[in-house]
């Protein structure tokens, strides 16, 4: 087995999670692999009159109980493992949280800044003329994911609107509210995660003002740190792609957000206000109570794990923490709120917009963050108590509680079990 493989690294959970139920041999089996991953050539014409190709990818991992549900991501980095991947946690992460849904992912490997809008649009209805066939509102529904927003899903039903030849706004979440798409969607995987914190806050040790560290300011990072802010919390510590910024009196959040709003990095406010350039690490090792990574995976690795001086991590975005560093984070006494847990919101609410398109009746914003409110701090309790029951790692918990679940799912169409005996 590969140690370079994010997947099998990815299996690593499935064997510990295993470790603590008695389940049937059939359901590692059908767990351990991806049901299928197709891969297809986006060619697109580019504005100066050329024509380019870019791979990209649909992986619906295990859809036992239901559709598969899971964004995709425009990256140049992007590849099938890293889908696979993200499929494989997605499957996990709606069993957490007791949707009716199994795991997706679609990807494609492109640096959409290098591309113009026109391009950005042909490329995105380009995705769905490839995986039209794959996905389907009872079949598989993606969302965004890094570097895809709500105006790409919107170019995208409408893209499947054309080939069904109608409307089918539940095919995709994450749409524009005007085409369809439910309110509190933007902030969800954010706010997800701030209901949790708040809701488990006692038990976490996290009392008062908090400071607070956050990796990567896009969608889920600039809402964590204003959602934190407004209740008081000082945000110390942040960084993009280009770099990391810190003030131990607090980070001036609308400095950083228009920086960004304006296409620029977190970097150009240094100077003003207290701001100071730091290294990238120095936000994994930033003096803190809750530190949010809400960039990429394997961010906190073996090499910094170590550095770390939070009380807490709320893993915003997927797979960031490896399982080396889990292990130094463990013995360092440091709770991690896992990332099919803690950024499990946006999935949510990603649920709730395909109930209303369904339902064609949509709620209003208070009732959606109601509705948030209740399940996370419902499914983050019961996690919680089962990492007391087995005196485990909350990730390990979580993993067990959505195994047990996929396992009584995968148990009711019969397995080795029943069929033997
Ligand atoms: N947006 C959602 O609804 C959602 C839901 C669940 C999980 N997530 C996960 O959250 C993470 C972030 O997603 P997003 O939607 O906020 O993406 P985004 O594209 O809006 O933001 C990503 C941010 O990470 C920064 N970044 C990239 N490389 C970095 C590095 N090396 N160091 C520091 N920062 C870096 C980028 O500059 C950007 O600010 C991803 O892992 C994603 O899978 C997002």
């Amino acid at each position: 087995m590969s140690v370079d493989n994010l997947l099998d690294r990815a299996l690593v959970r499935l064997d510990e999670a295993a470790s603590h139920l008695k389940i049937d041999p059939d359901v590692i089996e059908l767990l351990k692999y991806p049901r299928e991953t197709t891969k297809a050539r986006l060619m697109i014409r580019m504005d100066d009159g050329s024509r380019k190709s870019f791979l990209a990818w649909r992986c619906r991992y295990d859809d036992t109980r239901g559709p598969t549900k899971g964004g995709i991501r425009f990256h140049p980095d992007a590849n099938a493992d890293e889908a696979e991947t993200l499929a494989f946690w997605m499957t996990f992460k709606c069993a957490v949280m007791n949707l009716p849904y199994g795991g997706g992912k679609g990807a494609v490997q492109v640096d959409p800044r290098k591309l113009s809008k026109a391009e950005l649009e042909r490329l995105s209805r380009a995705y769905i003329r490839a995986f039209g066939r794959i996905i389907g509102p009872n079949r598989d529904i993606p969302a965004p994911d890094v570097y895809t927003n709500s105006m790409i899903m919107g170019w995208m039903a409408d893209e499947y609107a054309h080939i069904v030849g109608e409307a089918v706004p539940d095919v995709i979440t994450g749409k524009p509210v005007t085409l369809g798409g439910s309110l509190g969607r933007d902030d969800a995987t954010a706010r997800g995660g701030y209901y949790l914190i708040r809701h488990l806050a006692p038990e976490l040790g996290l009392n008062g003002t908090m400071r607070v560290a956050v990796q990567g300011f896009g969608n889920a990072g600039q809402h964590i740190a204003s959602l934190l802010a407004a209740d008081g919390h000082k945000i110390v510590a942040v960084s993009d792609s280009g770099g990391a910024i810190k003030a131990s009196d607090g980070l001036n959040l609308d400095v950083l957000r228009e920086a960004k709003a304006a296409g620029k990095s977190v970097t150009d406010t240094a100077g003003d206000f207290g701001h100071v350039r730091c290294e990238d690490d120095e936000v994994i090792g930033a003096p803190c109570d809750l530190l949010v990574p809400a960039a990429l995976e394997d961010m906190i690795h073996e090499k910094n794990a170590s550095s770390v001086n939070a009380r807490v991590i709320l893993e915003l975005a997927n797979g960031p923490i490896t399982s080396e560093a889990d292990k130094l984070l463990a013995a360092k006494n440091v709770i991690v709120l896992p990332d099919i847990l803690a950024n499990a919101g946006g999935v949510t609410v990603s649920y709730f917009e395909w109930v209303q398109n369904r339902q064609g009746f949509y709620w209003s914003l208070v009732e959606i963050h109601e509705r948030l409110r209740a399940i996370m701090e419902r499914e983050g309790r019961e996690i919680w108590n089962v990492a007391q029951q087995n005196k485990s790692t909350v990730r390990a918990a979580a993993y067990i509680q959505a195994l047990k679940r996929l396992a009584e799912a995968i148990e009711a169409h019969g397995t080795q079990t029943y069929f033997a005996s």
